[in-house]
């Protein structure tokens, strides 16, 4: 088992859903998965949003995130995404891991229970320390910014 290593626990409502897995040797992400009730599927009418719950609390190591990110293939068919992308999931996290879809297509959108709704990118991440001071050091850049590279 490569690690870090991230304990899951399944809740009662994803006893019978896939664990997580990787698709592929090198995917970046895995599929986070509908736990939604076989008979009550979570629709979201156009230009609305819902938090869909996965049946999963991950205990990601520390020194280390989860990425909540829209998979690709539901966002250029269906116009679906996550809202808050890429949502944040802290180490010290222990309830249930949700995902914000929004639905920006046209048509209302369905969630059925099982769906690979999202996917998780599991990644480095350093808290830093923090110092006010008077001044900042000088840089070519300076307070340019928001295209102001390049203009003539
Ligand atoms: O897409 C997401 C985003 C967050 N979370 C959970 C895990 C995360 O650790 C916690 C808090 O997330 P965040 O800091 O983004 O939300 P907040 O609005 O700042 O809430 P809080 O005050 O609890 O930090 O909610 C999810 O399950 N899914
Ligand atoms: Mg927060």
């Amino acid at each position: 088992m490569p690690d870090p290593r991230v304990e899951i626990l399944r809740l009662a409502h994803s006893h019978d859903l896939p664990l997580p897995a990787y698709q592929t040797a090198g995917a970046a992400g895995f599929d986070l998965i509908a736990a939604v009730p076989a008979d009550a599927p979570v629709e979201i009418p156009p230009g609305a949003r819902a938090m869909i719950p996965t049946g999963l609390v991950l205990a990601i190591p520390p020194g280390y995130e989860g990425q909540v990110r829209p998979r690709s293939g539901l966002a250029a068919r269906h116009g679906v995404t996550v809202l808050n992308s890429p949502g944040t999931v802290d180490s010290d996290y222990r309830g249930e891991v949700k995902v914000i879809l929004v639905n920006l297509g046209d048509a209302t959108f369905r969630v059925e229970r099982g769906e690979r709704i999202a996917q998780m990118v599991v990644a480095p991440v350093i808290q830093v320390g923090f110092a006010t001071v008077e001044t900042l050091g000088e840089t070519d850049r300076g307070a340019g910014g928001f295209g102001s590279t390049g203009r003539r």
